[in-house]
């Protein structure tokens, strides 16, 4: 089967119940206001008709401004928000680094939350534990790995998600820019864990502000504004288009 993905007018909304305020107290509030001020939330379609058809080998950039759009792409690509209308349809195992907090149990210790984590990415438990030593040692948190989660920091914990991210390849990489926090060692040692993953992946989408790394890494950019696809073209002409249209 060849890796694909094939998206016809999809259209994706944030359903306004799953964010609006619903506590008794602002319910109480607003019933009882004399100025009804306060606006209602309506649902918000963060992408509009996206047709897009990656083939495998490609390797696509992701460009547009704060909320244009682009995590939601590489979410919906992903499957964890269902679409509102159009078609999805993708052919290959997904591994994403896309919301790295995503899938950890704050009371157990790191060395668990690598069988639980292991186990959302479909890995069996047999295969996490052969993995086990190789993610410890990437993760390079000393006895913290023992402890409960939630006794790490924001770095510690990007760093352990990071190493159980990585650790195992998928037909299709889609990656956010995820990795801000970490030192400078461990992001010199991250870069080169995902160049490894990006080779061996068949399909690549990152999204990122990154023009030099969207240059390195992809031949073709999707420009995103307000939820619509503006312009799909090589990167290079699409970073151009970015520079000249959004970055004044
Ligand atoms: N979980 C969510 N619930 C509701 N609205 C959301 C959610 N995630 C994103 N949005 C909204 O969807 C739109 C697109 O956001 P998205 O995060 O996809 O943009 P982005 O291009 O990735 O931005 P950035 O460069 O800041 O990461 C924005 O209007 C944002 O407010």
């Amino acid at each position: 089967m060849t890796n694909a993905i094939r998206l016809r007018n999809v259209n994706l909304h944030y359903a306004s119940v799953a964010f609006r305020e619903r506590s008794l107290k602002s319910l109480f509030a607003t019933w009882f206001s004399q100025s009804r001020t306060k606006r209602d939330l309506t649902d918000i379609h963060a992408l509009k008709d996206i047709t897009v058809h990656v083939k495998q080998g490609e390797r696509i950039g992701l460009l547009g401004h704060n909320g244009a759009g682009k995590s939601s792409f590489l979410k919906m690509v992903a499957g964890l928000y269902p679409i509102s209308s159009g078609s999805r349809d993708v052919r290959g195992t997904i591994r994403s680094m896309l919301d790295l907090s995503l899938g950890f149990e704050p009371d157990a210790t790191g060395r668990e939350n690598i069988l639980y984590r292991g186990l959302l990415l479909g890995l069996s438990p047999r295969a996490m534990r052969s993995m086990e030593a190789e993610i410890v040692e990437f993760a390079d948190l000393g006895e913290f790995i023992d402890y409960p989660l939630k006794t790490y920091s924001v770095g510690m914990q990007v760093r352990l998600a990071f190493a159980i991210s990585t650790s195992v390849g998928g037909d299709i990489l889609l990656l956010d820019e995820v990795v801000g926090a970490g030192d400078a060692r461990f992001m010199g040692k991250a870069r080169a864990r995902i160049m490894n993953l990006v080779e061996q992946s068949e399909i690549m989408i990152l999204a990122s502000h990154d023009l030099t790394t969207l240059r390195q890494l992809c031949q073709r950019g999707l420009v995103l504004a307000d939820g619509h696809i503006v312009l799909d073209a090589p990167i290079e002409r699409a970073i151009e288009f970015y520079e000249e249209k959004f970055s004044k």
